[in-house]
Order: structure tokens, then C-alpha cells, then sequence
């Protein structure tokens, strides 16, 4: 069965019916392909995690549908048989090191799989597989959590939603409060869950530079609507636009495009990465100069 996951003319109202409700969500189309890596972008109170909550049946549209794998959800869908949903698209919220509980890592990571029926020995085999999937050994296994530090710790909780073997993993602002080097270990290792293990990841982040470096496909949410989706390189494309609405652009694409503007290098299309930067421009340089050109004079000029 494929797992996309489909927003139909989704609406969200909080507390609808009471005189505190408040309409977070309108008109939600999209689409997130199974396979693919999202970035769910936007500024606060745009709706990022009312959206996140119904990617696994937590929150249900007041309006619209939302279509999970082979389910359908809607406002009326019984709360009982979404067990097999929750199984499926794993959800790791902010600061999720707060919810390790118990004394050993091994239990903490085999907690989920053993609420579905795994046995003792199969939980201390899962915990072991797991280990590794988020950079620890097996030495961690009878360790306690909480002499871990505060990035090791988050690394033991995501292990305990892959316990679960999501086929979709979303991930709430993961890197928040990490130093840089943790950040940067963290956001490598979901991408290889992606590359590797084929996980469909949905990334909610307020880092352009983490959308640029490991997304493939992009949504931009404003006050509760959708108001761009698409490919991270066509939408970083239109500078002024992403200006326009406050959003930051990440550092490769303005970087190339102030050397377009200051000494006419023809970049081609945007870069994405540092690594990508760095081979466009050695080959817009080696073009020029083969050519007998003045590479750092605007452009074609001898
Ligand atoms: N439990 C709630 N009850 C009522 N309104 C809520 C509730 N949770 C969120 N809202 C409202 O819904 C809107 C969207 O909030 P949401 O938390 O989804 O935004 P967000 O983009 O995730 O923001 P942030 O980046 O700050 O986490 C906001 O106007 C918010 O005030």
C-alpha cells in the first residue's frame, strides 16, 4: 500500500462549537508523497503543528479530509482502528527527550512496541537495532536515559518512535535548543533514515538552511493557509518573494546570486548546497578564463 499522505480542502477549528473557538487551518490542500523528504515551513501561529497533529489522526479536520495511506479521515471518523495510523507515521515532537521515563534505555526504546505486543526479548532485539539507527551502541542498552546528555537523550527518544517502524516520521523543529555540531549530526541522520531506510520524512523548521541542505519538496503555511508548495530550488528561486512574506533565504542562493549581480558569473540553476555552490562556481570560473575571459568582470567581457 503507498503511503501518501493527502490534505483535501482541509479546515481546523479549535474548540469548535464553544465560545473560545478559534479557527487555525483553511482550505488545506497538499499532497506528501511517500518517498519524498517535506519541509513544512512558516512563521509562528501559521499552523505547523495543527497540521502536523493530523498527519497521524491525532487532531481530525472539522472540514475536509485527510487521507492517510488507504484511510480516509474526516470530522466524523471514529476514534477506534486509527491504532494501525499511529503505527504507521511516527511523530516526534519537540523536545521529545521529556517523555523518557524509564530506567534503561532498552526499556524506554522498546516501551511503543511493547504497547503493541511485542514480547520482552523482542523489545530488547528492536531496542538493539534501533541503537544504531540514531548514532549509539549497544553499551547504551542497560544505561539510564538521564545521565545522557540533552542531544544523546533526544537520539534515545527518536529511537523509541522508530521502535515502531514508522513508514512516515515527522519531526517537530528536531534540532531545537542543540549545538551547532549536535544540529548538524541530527539533520544527517534523518536524512540517511531517508536515503537508507527509505523513511518519507516531514521536517517542521524554521531553518531555510535545513530546507535547502535535505528537502525535496516544500510547503509554506500564512495564517492558516497554504500560500506556496513545490520544489525547495523553484521556490528559493524568487528571492523578492520569499523576502516579501519575511522568510529567510538560505545563505548558497543569495551568496550566488550576488556574485550574478556583482560580477555576472552565470550560475545556472540555483544552488542548493555549499558543495554545489562550490562546483558551479569553479566551472563558471574555468569557463571564463578558458574562454580568455576577465572572470571577475560582468559578463562576457574580455
Ligand atoms: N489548543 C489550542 N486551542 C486554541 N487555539 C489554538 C490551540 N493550539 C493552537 N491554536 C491556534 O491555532 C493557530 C495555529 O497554531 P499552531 O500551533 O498550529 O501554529 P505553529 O505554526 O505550529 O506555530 P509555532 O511555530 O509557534 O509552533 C494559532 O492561531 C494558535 O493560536
Amino acid at each position: 500500500m503507498v503511503m501518501d499522505i493527502t490534505f483535501e480542502k482541509v479546515g481546523y477549528t479549535y474548540q469548535k462549537g464553544s465560545p473560545f473557538e478559534s479557527r487555525a487551518l483553511y482550505d488545506i490542500d497538499f499532497d506528501i508523497k511517500q518517498g519524498s523528504y517535506t519541509a513544512l515551513v512558516g512563521h509562528t501561529g501559521s499552523g505547523k503543528s495543527t497540521i502536523l497533529r493530523h498527519l497521524n489522526a491525532l487532531n481530525k479536520p472539522t472540514e475536509g479530509k485527510v487521507i492517510i495511506g488507504d484511510r480516509e479521515i474526516i470530522s466524523t471518523t471514529n476514534n477506534k482502528n486509527l491504532k494501525g495510523i499511529r503505527k504507521k507515521v511516527g511523530i516526534v515532537f519537540q523536545f521529545p527527550e521529556a517523555q523518557l521515563f524509564e530506567e534503561t534505555i532498552a526499556k524506554d526504546i522498546a516501551f511503543g512496541p511493547k504497547n503493541f505486543g511485542a514480547t520482552e526479548e523482542e523489545g530488547i532485539e528492536i531496542a538493539k537495532r534501533m541503537l544504531p539507527l540514531v548514532g549509539l551502541d549497544e553499551t547504551y542498552m542497560e544505561r539510564s536515559p538521564f545521565d545522557l546528555s540533552g542531544g544523546q537523550m533526544r537520539r534515545v527518544a527518536i529511537a523509541g518512535v522508530l521502535a515502531m517502524e514508522p513508514e512516515v516520521l515527522v519531526l517537530d523543529e528536531p534540532t531545537a535548543g542543540l549545538d551547532p555540531k549536535g544540529r548538524t549530526e541530527m539533520m544527517e541522520m534523518f536524512y540517511s533514515l531517508y536515503k537508507e531506510q527509505g523513511i518519507t520524512i516531514v521536517l517542521v523548521t524554521h531553518q531555510m538552511e535545513d530546507v535547502a541542505n535535505y528537502a525535496n519538496h516544500m510547503i509554506i503555511l500564512e495564517n492558516g493557509t497554504v500560500v506556496k508548495e513545490g520544489a525547495p530550488r523553484e521556490i528559493f528561486k524568487d528571492e523578492a518573494w520569499l523576502e516579501s512574506k519575511q522568510l529567510d533565504v538560505p545563505a548558497t542562493v543569495s551568496f550566488a546570486s550576488r556574485l550574478e549581480e556583482r560580477i555576472g558569473l552565470q550560475l545556472g540553476e540555483i544552488p542548493l548546497t555549499t558543495e554545489e555552490l562550490a562546483d558551479k562556481l569553479v566551472a563558471e570560473l574555468n569557463r571564463k578564463t578558458a574562454a580568455g575571459l576577465n572572470p571577475f568582470e560582468g559578463g562576457d567581457a574580455k
